[in-house]
């Protein structure tokens, strides 16, 4: 497989929304998980931001308030382009794709409830026209990314100018994965010279008709991709749905949901009947998403509850669905393949642990590849190690001696 990568870091507009790491001193809103990287978002926006966030304290904007201030400032200050890229890349906010004219009254209401907190947080001067506004609201809602660490947990929502060009398909040849804040767009399967890149704006394993409806309403377009269109013919008379699994499936799920305590050991009954193997090709792919959900579920019970040798098994079996809805290479599944095969190692489940590393490591080989700073963690470099050669032979890291 040829790999071609796309990095674009720095750029992007960002509002880090959690952390526990430390907390700016001057606002103690902010964490920051070193001084170089404070410094940085120092020059970057946060020497404005700090201002504003102690002005309205104890009040916090939300995540995309915060995003659309530094977008509507960075706006101010930007020169025009002069690099070569100007014809193909956007190089502010405004000239992405917005669909403003055409927001459902749900995101209007939204883009008004906004408008208070917004002209409360940015300096007068800078606030735009509400005219303006509307359109960079319209950009910044079909044009954001969800930046996640490397387990893939949320950390901000940003904006990357050259990523936002990428255009969707749930038969996507590209993932987004990020290093920090440093975006890579990476191809997943072989693109032809002059083939367009595209990247999956939602889950691909949501039914078709529910991803339709969903990139209609979001990004005003339909879907009209292979996935979609081999999904919609499969479907029989009605909607396709195995009626009795799915009514089964959706009570269990609203059960658990309302569950307050996830040890409950209830909903490991409510579980237990779909914790069997999936049939991929006789069950109904339009159901998977439910049971996944469920077995999701199971799975972080089962950790919970310290079962380890149980939740192992449901994530064994999870990780069929992930490679039938999203294929051989895929973020996710590298990142669960990685932790089940270290569960599986704390099990001394060897040989096993062995097979679902070995995977995970050629997933995110491709997926992340060699130089993402997952791959080059000291704990990465000797699962790497243990799973290149074979079972006893000495393995030595960092001057210590290794054996798997
Ligand atoms: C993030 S932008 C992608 C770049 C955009 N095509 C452009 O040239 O600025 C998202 C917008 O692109 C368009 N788009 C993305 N994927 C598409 C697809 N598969 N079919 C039709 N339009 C698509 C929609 O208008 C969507 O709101």
């Amino acid at each position: 497989m040829e790999e071609k990568e796309m990095e674009e870091g720095g750029r992007g507009e960002m509002k880090v929304a959690s952390s526990t790491l430390k907390k700016c001193l001057s606002c103690k809103c902010v964490s920051y998980c070193n001084k170089s990287c404070q410094k940085e978002d120092w020059t970057r926006c946060h020497k404005q931001d700090c201002k504003a966030l102690k002005r309205i304290h104890p009040k916090v904007p939300g995540d995309l308030v915060q995003l659309l201030s530094q977008v509507i400032r960075k706006q101010r200050k930007s020169a025009p382009c002069t690099t070569d890229d100007e014809d193909y890349f956007p190089t502010t906010v405004d000239q992405l794709e917005s669909h403003h004219e055409k927001l459902t009254d749900t995101r209007r209401n939204e883009f008004e409830n906004l408008l208070f907190p917004l002209k409360q947080f940015i300096e007068p001067d800078v606030f735009a026209e509400p005219s303006s506004l509307l359109k960079i609201f319209g950009a910044a809602n079909c044009n954001n990314f969800t930046l996640c660490d490397n387990d893939l947990n949320f950390v901000a929502i940003g904006i990357y100018l050259r990523a936002s060009m990428a255009n969707h398909s749930c038969d996507y040849n590209c993932v987004v994965v990020y290093d920090e804040r440093k975006l890579q767009l990476r191809t997943i399967k072989d693109v032809k010279e002059g083939e367009e890149c595209t990247i999956g704006y939602l889950s691909v394993m949501e039914p078709a008709k529910e991803r339709q409806a969903e990139l209609e309403e979001e990004y005003h377009f339909t879907c009209e991709c292979v996935k979609c269109v081999e999904e919609i013919n499969a479907l029989g008379p009605g909607d396709g749905l195995g009626e009795l699994e799915l009514r089964g499936l959706k009570k269990s799920l609203e059960k658990m949901q309302a569950a307050e305590n996830s040890q409950d050991i209830l909903l490991l009954e409510l579980c237990k009947p779909y914790l069997k193997p999936m049939d991929l090709s006789s069950s109904i792919p339009a159901n998977h998403h439910l049971l996944m959900k469920v077995r999701f579920r199971a799975f972080g019970v089962y950790m919970l509850s310290q079962e380890f040798d149980k939740a192992a098994e449901i994530g064994k079996l999870n990780t069929e669905p992930y490679r039938f809805h999203y294929g051989p290479y895929s973020p996710g599944l590298g990142l669960y393949l990685l932790r089940i095969g270290k569960l599986l190692l704390s099990l001394k489940r060897i040989p096993e642990a062995r097979k679902y590393l070995t995977e995970a490591l050629s997933v995110l080989e491709v997926t992340h590849g060699p130089h993402h700073s997952l791959m080059k963690t000291e704990s990465m470099q000797e699962l790497l190690l243990r799973c290149r050669f074979p079972e006893g032979h000495p393995i030595w890291l960092n001057n210590s001696r290794i054996s798997l």
